[in-house]
Parts: structure tokens; sequence; C-alpha cells
């Protein structure tokens, strides 16, 4: 059986693009019919994606199977690390969640079984496609990091992937890197890297061209491309320092999302913060809560951590005195969880904390038990439950990664019927409303990519303030940005270069 050719994206640090210029590969390749795959051994985030298995991998790599046009599987990133606690995070294997592990657990007990599970992986990605996009993480010359790596140089060997160097030139020290980091390779790491990628350019090429030549001849390898610095691609990454870069200008709706410590799937808010109108401020440490018309409280990795955060910080009273005050208030999963008026953790599934108060806003109680919830899902609002809501718009979409299971009392409504979980037919409330749809919650993410939803949830709070009704007009396709994307890298790549490097034949444009 022929496999399928391999390349690989590593970077001279995190943050330099890797994700997004893989993303782009595997469009690229799409575009030229192959059929492609994405693949990271192993990444580190709280932002999560679900497969439609039910499977849990991170967000890159399933908007890189997006781009590429196949379905993502758990395979295309075996191995998901999210932090929980400070030493401790949950070890996601296969999409689903191994165990809890310290950094020393997890080098001494899983990472010796791990490059098996990443060679069989990459095996069976290489036997099922055509080109296999690779993606590695932060930078292989983290010297002291060496005999654990998995994710770089090991993944490039496993995968006989030639790798090319991505670089951040708008960081400046873009040669330093380039050259120091393949100068800290060993002999047989070096030869795999083919070429640089000099990234989110913004200056004149023409200053920059002696640059290249210098890189060229000093280390014999060439530059495949250099690539613009591309703003509002609207794809998803997954690096939480990405959130750090969203900036808010001013607008007639404000609303304050709460950067819990452990904040996870902070996606969700994408879609509203590109509604006409509106600005999504991310109040963290140190900023001010300030009157905003909603307060939403996402997901969280650990909800109790998170609501003592809360409380600590004196946000609960904010928050509640807030809702008094009549602002709209939502929690998506860990968030609704903490809406609630109990929180019952009897395993520690999520802390060593035990049981919990919530903020009492909706009259839920949540109990942390030891199976994860990990479902695409199919919904219904319940009729009557958001007074904003126009009926024609009661069926949505949306997914679950969550283990604490809701009881809700009598004052409160439940908010929908789950009818589709991972393809199977079910029927499972969701959710609570109090107030006609002022204060709600659900586990449900990506509650606000529902388009019609967001537009009326949007413009309840604009009848709340007395502006008018605006409508949001839909922007380009997912699919129409990944064609943006590919076309953009495309045009400053070597396409001829990088197809006789991957041995894919004569490139014909
Ligand atoms: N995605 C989330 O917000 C999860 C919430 C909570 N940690 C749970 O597992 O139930």
């Amino acid at each position: 059986m022929t496999q399928a050719k391999t390349i690989m994206i590593q970077g001279t640090s995190s943050h330099v693009g890797k994700s997004l210029l893989c993303t782009a590969l595997c469009r690229i390749f799409k575009q030229e019919g192959y059929r492609v795959a994405p693949f990271k051994a192993q990444n580190m985030a709280l932002n999560s994606y679900v497969t439609p298995d039910g499977g849990e991998i991170g967000r890159a790599q399933g908007a890189q199977a997006d781009a590429a046009g196949t379905p993502a599987t758990v395979k295309m990133n075996p191995i998901l690390i999210k932090p929980k606690q400070d030493l401790h995070a949950q070890i996601i294997v296969l999409g689903k969640p191994l165990a809890d592990m310290s950094a020393r657990e997890y080098r001494q007990s899983f990472l010796p079984e791990a490059v098996t599970l990443v060679e069989q992986c990459i095996d069976e990605l290489r036997n099922q496609y055509e080109i296999v996009v690779i993606e590695g993480a932060g930078s292989p010359a983290e010297v002291n990091l060496k005999d654990r790596d998995i994710v770089n140089m090991r993944t490039a060997m496993l995968a006989d992937a030639p790798v090319i160097l991505a670089a951040d030139i708008d960081r400046g020290g873009v040669f330093a890197s380039l050259v120091g980091t393949l100068e800290l390779l060993e002999a047989h790491e070096r030869q795999r890297v083919v070429g640089f990628i000099i990234n989110k350019f913004r200056g004149d090429f023409e200053l920059l061209r002696p640059g290249l030549e210098f890189l060229e001849e000093r280390t014999g390898r060439p530059v495949l491309g250099v690539v613009p610095y591309l703003h509002n691609h609207g794809i998803e990454q997954e690096d939480s320092v990405s959130l750090s870069e969203k900036v808010v200008g001013q607008s007639e709706i404000d609303v304050a999302v709460i950067k819990l410590p452990r904040i996870s799937n902070f996606t969700d808010f994408d879609s509203l913060s590109s509604f006409p109108g509106v600005s999504v401020r991310y109040v963290g440490p140190g900023d001010q809560l300030g009157v905003p018309d909603a307060v939403i409280i996402p997901g969280t990795k650990n909800t109790i951590d998170d609501l003592y955060y809360l409380k600590e910080k004196g946000l609960e009273q904010e928050i509640v005195a807030l809702a008094q005050r009549g602002a709209a208030i939502v929690g998506i999963c860990g968030g609704y969880q903490m809406l609630g008026k109990m929180l019952y953790d009897p395993w520690g599934t999520e802390a060593a904390k035990g049981n919990c108060p919530g903020l009492g806003l909706l009259d839920i109680s949540t109990t942390f038990f030891a199976e994860k919830q990990t479902h695409r899902c199919k919904a219904i609002i319940d009729p009557g439950s958001l007074s904003w809501l126009d009926s024609s718009h009661a069926e949505i979409q949306g997914y679950e990664i969550h283990t604490g299971q809701v009881e809700v009392g009598s004052q409160a409504q439940p908010l929908l019927c789950i009818l589709e979980r991972s393809g199977a037919e079910v029927e499972i409330t969701d959710g609570a409303v109090q107030g006609g749809g002022k204060v709600f919650g659900t586990h449900l993410h990506g509650l606000f990519d529902n388009p019609s939803l967001l537009s009326d949830w949007v413009n309840f709070l604009r009848h709340n303030k007395g502006l008018p009704r605006v409508e949001f007009k839909k922007g380009s396709t997912k699919e129409d940005k990944y064609d943006k994307l590919a076309n953009q890298v495309r045009e400053h790549l070597d396409m001829e270069k990088l197809y006789r490097i991957m041995g894919l034949g004569e490139y014909t444009p």
C-alpha cells in the first residue's frame, strides 16, 4: 500500500502561526484534489473540538480537518492535555479521558506508551489519506525537554516528514531564531529541515530581501514563503494567547465575558463578537466588570475552583447585583453550573474542594460524575422558555463537554431538549431559564453559533436599551474563509519547491 506523503510545520517558538499555516496547507492540498488529513501528536489546550463520533481533540486539528474537507477523527490529535489544577491535567487519549496526572506521572507512566500510540495513528492516517499535514508544538530546540519530545522531531521521524521551520517576523529576531533553532538540532534532525516560512510579514519586501539571501546562504536552505500578516481570517486557533489579542471597540451593546482562570471553549463567543454593535469584553483579574448589558460566565475545566475564584475576587456579588438591576446573565456549561444553588463534587472529579454554593441565580444544582459527556447535538428550545426567541428559531445545534449533571428545581424552567447526540436519537432536557429569558444557561457550547438565536438575543438586549433592531447579515461561510486563507497563503508559497520536497511531482498552477 502506498503511504501518504507528509509535510510538517514546526516553529521557532509558540504562536508563530503554525496552526493557521497547517490549516492553509490542508485546504491548498484539498483544492489540488488530494485526500488530506491533519495531525498533531499532542496538544495542550482547554478549547477542544468534538468529533462527529463524540471524541475530544484540539480545536486546531478540528478546524484543519474541516479545511481539508474530511471528518475529524481522534487519530488526528491522539493526545490532548487539559490543565485542570496547578500541577495536574486531564489527559485525553484518543478522544476520551484517560486519567488526571501530574507532569511527573505523565512523563513516567504515560510517555513511553505515547510513542507507540503516535506511531499507530500516523500509520493509520498515512494508509487512509494521500497527504498528512503535521503540526509541531512550541519549538523543537528546547534542549531541556528533548528526551520527552513526542510532538516535534520524534513525530517527524515517525511520519518520515520533511520539516518546514516557521518564524514570526512581527515579533522580530527572525533570523537569529531560525539559525539558532537549526544550530541546536542534532545533525539527523537538522537534515529533516527543508526550508523556512517567514510568517506574519507586514513590511517592505525589498527591505527583507537581503535577509532572505543571508538565510539561504548561511543555512543552505530555501525560504519557501514569506506569508503576510493575515487579519480577520475568522479561523479558530486554540492558543489561549489569542484570547488576550481580542480587541474590543466602543459599541452599543456591552457584553462582559468572565475570563475564568480555566476558561474553556471561548470560541463560543466568536460569532457574538462579530455581531454588529456588540462588543465582547473579557474581564480578567484586575479588570473592572462595570455595568455591562449582559454578563456571560463561560465554560471552565474546573467549575468549582473557578467558582471560588469568582467569590474571592468579589465577582460573585457583582454579578448577582447586576442581575438584580436587570442585566442579562448567561452561563455556558461550567458557567451554567455556577449560576445554580449548589454544586456537589462527591468524587472530587473537579477539585479537592468538595461541595460549594453557587450564585443562586438559577434554581438548579449540579453533581459532578466521573463519566464525561462529549457529543455533538441537535436540540430544540422549549416553547415559551425564552420570551425573546422567535418560535421559528428554536432548532439549534451545539456540543457538550462536561461531567456535571444538573437537576432543575421548581422555580426554573428547562431550556431545551436534546434530540440527537453523536448521531443517536435521544430525548434529554438541558439548561434552565428564569425571568422569561433574562437569566439562562445550558451545557451546550456553540449556542451563539446559531445565527437566528444569536440575533434574537442581541435584539432583546437592544430592545431593553431602547435601541432599534439590527439584522445579523450572514458573513462569509467557513468554506469561503478556508478558501480565502488557502489562496492568500498559496500566493506567497513556492509551490513548485514544496511539491518537489514532498515528492508530489510537478506542480502545475
Ligand atoms: N466545558 C465545561 O465548561 C465543563 C464544565 C465542568 N468542568 C464539567 O465537566 O461539567
